[in-house]
């Protein structure tokens, strides 16, 4: 799925009015019915509502909310923040389709806000994409009056306050919803870490916006979905073999860290790979051959770290990182590993930070090499940033410069590519950060690319069947309880 700037949201709304054709009242009335849709699944109608609306097309959408909602018999009020004269059309004539049944109020001081019982759902609609500055007055102190509340808050396409796609204040008054519904296409906003209290679970409901249009509408930004993801899923030829689905090279692993090598070894392998060669320091012999019997061993002439690599001429694809220590020989491997290989290529872990701290090897990456840092080893990698908008043109730029993929890990891992396009990810849950998870990334994705995908399609896919084997674990042991070892086993073609 695509992501828009609120511009050009506004761009195809206009188109879908104009091409439909259908008028933009109408389109109101279809956004506000596919919000009720979802409303009435989420909440019964013995609970009452209190609809907050402002006097733009976001409030407009407010009122026909409450109407439809009263027709469902749910007991609905209405609290206009009468903060302008100035209303949009579309306020204005389903205000007058209001008016006669329902309690409504309009309100020019915080003071006259409602009591409300804990009971009531509030509705937020009073800002949407319009947004163009900070709430103040009046708008602020219904805001701070919401966030105070016990309640349940629903936000209509955005919480008010919040911007689309470009960082707020820090003291910017924010509406902090449990839900966000949202129309359409998902907003840049939801997909960032810091706006997680101004956005809380979010959904996306069809408006019929026109997808001709999206499909036209250039953008860096894209959601990885259930549907996007399984489109890059390469099915198998009834004749292949082993030999079909490559043979991966894992460097990985030092003396009290085989753990790391196991967890992505055992991903590896259970992604699809023919086969696979594991090389470990003299320490994960039996460790490896124990745990790990469908893969091969290469083993090191060092006791403890990683100081060479087997001839690559087998190998389908390399990966290197987890659990590998930073000692010298560790460091020398990793220049020499750049220089020869000539396959795809993915680096995590020690190995990354070996990258920050020795930086002329970035000038030796091979162009698709995959990068997986989280956030610390990206600004590691990379430097500091003020925030998460910043630090995502920051990881832009790094990959256009060194032509690489990097796979910002956090919640919705960000895939860049090195032309700049953003592919954010839709799996996955905070019980997925603990120790080993991100070495069972690393394993899946050199899965991914020994089977000859695509480095950014086994970047984008590789992360998203991480995070659904980690959805699925979750569901069987709860976020707490769950352990890199549970995504492995969880993972499923
Ligand atoms: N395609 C869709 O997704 C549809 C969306 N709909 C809904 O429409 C809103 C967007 O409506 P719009 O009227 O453009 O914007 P808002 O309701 O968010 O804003 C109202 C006006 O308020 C002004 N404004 C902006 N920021 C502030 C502020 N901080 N304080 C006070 N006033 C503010 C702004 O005008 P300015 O000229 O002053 O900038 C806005 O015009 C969208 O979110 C959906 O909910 C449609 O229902 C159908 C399809
Ligand atoms: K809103």
């Amino acid at each position: 799925m695509k992501i828009l700037t609120s511009a050009q949201i506004r761009s195809l709304d206009q188109f879908t009015i104009q091409n439909e054709p259908i008028s933009s009242l109408d389109l109101m009335e279809r956004a506000s019915n596919a919000f009720v849709g979802w409303f009435c699944n989420q909440f019964v109608n013995t609970r009452p509502v209190c609809v907050f609306c402002g006097k733009g097309n976001n409030g407009g959408d407010g009122l026909a909310i409450a109407r439809l909602l009263s027709q469902l018999s749910y007991d609905v009020q209405v609290v206009v923040a009468d903060y302008t004269p100035n209303a949009s059309d579309d306020f204005t004539q389903n205000l007058d389709r209001l008016k006669t049944h329902l309690n409504l109020a309009f309100i020019s001081s915080a003071d006259q806000f409602p009591t409300l019982s804990s009971q009531v759902v509030c509705i937020d609609t009073l800002l949407g994409s319009g947004l163009s500055r900070p709430a103040e007055g009046l708008l602020a102190g219904i805001i701070h009056k919401i966030n105070a509340l016990p309640n349940k808050v629903v936000s209509v396409d955005i919480a008010s306050g919040l911007y689309m796609d470009k960082a707020n204040g820090e003291n910017d008054p924010i509406i902090e919803p449990d839900h966000t519904v949202t129309f359409q296409l998902p907003k840049l906003a939801f997909l960032l870490p810091q706006n997680v209290r101004f956005t809380g679970e979010w959904h996306v409901v069809d408006i019929g916006l026109s997808g001709k249009y999206i499909q036209e509408l250039p953008t860096p930004y894209w959601f990885t979905d259930k549907k996007a993801a399984e489109k890059l899923i390469q099915p198998r030829g009834k004749f292949s073999h082993k030999g079909t689905f490559g043979h991966a090279l894992l460097l990985a692993g030092s003396f009290g860290k085989m753990g790391a090598a196991v967890l992505s070894g055992r991903a590896c392998l259970r992604s699809g790979v023919g086969l696979l060669t594991m090389h470990a320091p003299v320490c994960g012999y039996d460790i490896i051959q124990i745990s790990s019997p469908e893969a091969m061993v290469s083993i090191d002439k060092n006791d403890r770290h990683i100081s060479q690599f087997p001839d690559l001429e087998p190998y389908s694809a390399v990966g290197i990182g987890p659990g590998v220590g930073q000692e010298p020989v560790t460091i020398a491997l990793l220049e020499e590993l750049l220089d020869q290989v000539k396959v795809p290529l993915i680096i995590d872990a020690d190995a990354l930070n070996i990258l920050s701290s020795n930086r002329s090897l970035l000038d030796k990456l091979p162009p698709n090499t995959i990068l997986t840092p989280h956030p610390k080893e990206f600004q590691r990698l990379a430097g500091e940033s003020g925030d998460e908008y910043e630090r995502l043109e920051l990881a832009r730029d790094f990959a256009g410069k060194y032509q690489v993929i990097i796979c910002l890990k956090g919640a919705n891992t960000a895939v860049i590519l090195p032309n700049g396009e953003v592919h954010f990810n839709s799996t996955g849950n905070p019980g997925m950060a603990t120790g080993g998870t991100g070495d069972v990334l690393t394993g899946i994705i050199t899965s991914l690319l020994a089977q000859k995908y695509k480095p950014a399609e086994a970047a984008i896919l590789g992360v998203y069947q991480h995070g659904l084997a980690g959805d699925r674990a979750a569901e069987q042991k709860g976020q707490i309880a769950l352990i890199a070892s549970d995504v492995v086993e969880n993972l499923g073609w």
